[in-house]
């Protein structure tokens, strides 16, 4: 149809950094950074957003953009000797123009796909070769999916840690939960990482939490009462990434892909 908006645009964002719209025909979108591979804005077919991004985040690099879908890599948090969560949310990513094939065909249309690898400044920080290949996909349900896919490309094995750090827009924290970390061990951020087991009940929010959750299912809940809406945060595959499990590389390519999707709950 003539005047429609396209699938994929390439254009201009915050300080003139570069950014793909990803749309919908029913309306939803979603917007990504190259700056980061960062998604920073991902809305339903109502046009409401679905991501929290801080009005104090600043598009300007080497600062790393604060809210959307950071990724975190190759550390996760402060596990490692690297920066909290890694470079690779301040590294300018590219349109991957060749990306491999993927194992199953789709009819979306909207995606892109990026690709970031380290450059000589980077190898003096982590002396690893590799590629990461990411694919940001707009369902036709209006639902997120992230593809990661790291290969390293001088067959020389590597540890590595991987995050999505996706901030969720939700009303008022106190109207939230959390369904499918109960009973789960966690490593407390704000108790110097000391470790502690869930007691059973859906996780809610009194004051500041931050956790680390250990053995964590493919899929969770997040259920915000006031929005009458709930996120299924989840991943697809065979591969379950735990931030805390050390994924080993040997000559080979690691692939995992996680699914956010909004579902309006009627019976909340
Ligand atoms: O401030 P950063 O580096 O973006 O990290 C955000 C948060 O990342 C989380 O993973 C940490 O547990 C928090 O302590 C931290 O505040």
């Amino acid at each position: 149809m003539s005047g429609e908006k396209p699938p994929v645009e390439i254009c201009k964002g915050v300080n003139g950094l570069e950014k793909v719209v990803l749309r919908e025909v029913r309306g939803s979108s979603a917007e990504v950074y190259l700056y980061g591979g960062h998604v920073t804005s991902w809305k339903n077919d109502h046009g409401e957003e679905l991501l929290f991004l801080s009005t104090k985040a600043i598009f300007k690099p080497p600062k790393a953009i604060r809210g959307g879908i950071p990724i975190c890599f190759p550390q996760f948090g402060s596990h490692g000797n690297l920066e909290q969560h890694g470079f690779a949310r301040n590294r300018l990513w590219s349109i991957d123009t060749d990306p491999p094939p993927f194992p199953t065909v789709s009819s979306n249309k909207a995606f892109v796909d990026l690709i970031f690898k380290p450059s000589e400044d980077d190898l003096k920080i982590w002396p690893h070769s590799y590629e990461f290949r990411l694919r940001i996909t707009l369902g036709p349900g209006g639902d997120l999916m992230l593809t990661s896919r790291i290969r390293n490309t001088d067959g020389k094995p590597f540890s590595f840690t991987f995050a999505y750090h996706t901030y969720f827009s939700v009303s008022d924290i106190s109207e939230v939960r959390v369904e499918g970390l109960e009973t789960l061990d966690y490593l407390d951020n704000l108790k110097a990482k000391e470790r502690f087991t869930e007691q059973g009940d859906a996780i809610t929010f009194e004051s500041e939490v931050d956790k680390i959750y250990l053995g964590t299912p493919s899929k969770i809940a997040i259920l915000d009462h006031e929005k009458k809406r709930t996120f299924w945060y989840g991943i697809l595959g065979r591969r379950r990434p735990n931030p805390w499990r050390i994924l080993e590389m040997m000559n080979t390519s690691i692939c995992c892909v996680w699914r956010l999707q909004l579902l309006r709950s009627p019976s909340l």
